[in-house]
């Protein structure tokens, strides 16, 4: 975006929100040119609506259980994002799956956080799935939103050990602290321009990033 007045965010949330915390404590220390001005959440109840609250930001519920379809939620989504003009959607912990309608509608400025090193482990599950298959390394990748389920093209992506005695949630922790570290980092290249989506793939500062996007290195953080 690069422009002076901040990028106008919407993240969207299914749950905890300690994504959209480490977006928000970004934006109030300064450090993110953002402007979260909605978070929407399908779930109601959910901690990350508190976090909204306590932040200030106007937080709305849409329900996807009160839709008959997937498309008739979506076609409410999107109503709902564009009433806030929002220059970039975050999805942090966003759990449902979009329709390419919708997802052609954001295309080049729509991300998602996903737990693993992608290509690799799409869809749910990712950690557990990663221990069964006796990886040394995991991870979690920033990508842009396209049609295909996690397929989008990878912006940022930073990589933790296995550690012996791991369990799922002992490297999901592991994994997200990299996730509250490269999100933000990924938002802030989008709003000062410096990261696009064009033709279908991620560009950093006008250089096409590879299959994995920049790898960032973790042992800085
Ligand atoms: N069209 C796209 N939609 C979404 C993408 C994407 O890249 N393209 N990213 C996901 C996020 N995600 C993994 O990172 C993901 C979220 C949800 C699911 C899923 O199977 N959801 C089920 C419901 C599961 C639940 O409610 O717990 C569903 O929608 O039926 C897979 C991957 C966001 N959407
Ligand atoms: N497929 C999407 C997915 O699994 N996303 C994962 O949900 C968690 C949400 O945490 P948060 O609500 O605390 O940000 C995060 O760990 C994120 O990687």
């Amino acid at each position: 975006m690069s422009s002076a007045q901040p990028t106008r965010v919407v993240v969207l949330i299914s749950g905890s929100g300690s994504n959209l915390q480490a977006l928000i404590d970004g934006q109030q220390r300064g450090q993110l040119p953002i402007d979260i001005v909605a978070v929407i959440s399908n779930r109601p109840a959910v901690r990350g609506l508190l976090r909204a609250e306590h932040a200030g930001i106007p937080a709305e519920v849409l329900d996807h259980t009160r839709y008959d379809s997937r498309e008739a939620f979506d076609t409410a989504l999107q109503e709902c994002i564009d009433h806030y003009r929002p220059e970039l959607v975050v999805l942090a912990g966003f759990m449902r799956i979009l329709t390419p309608t919708f997802t052609r509608h954001y295309e080049g400025r729509m991300l998602n956080i996903h737990p693993s090193l992608l290509p690799k482990y799409q869809g749910l599950h990712t950690h557990q799935r990663a221990l069964d298959a006796g990886e040394s390394e995991h991870g979690v990748t920033v990508h842009f939103v396209t049609a295909e389920l996690d397929g989008g093209p990878p912006a940022v992506q930073a990589r933790v050990p296995v550690l012996p005695g791991d369990d799922a949630e002992s490297l999901a922790a592991r994994v997200q602290s990299q996730e509250h570290v490269i999100y933000p980092l990924a938002v802030k290249w989008f709003a000062e321009g410096r990261l696009r989506m064009e033709s279908g793939r991620a560009l950093l500062n006008n250089e096409p990033l590879g299959p994995n996007g920049y790898l960032m290195d973790t042992t800085q953080s």
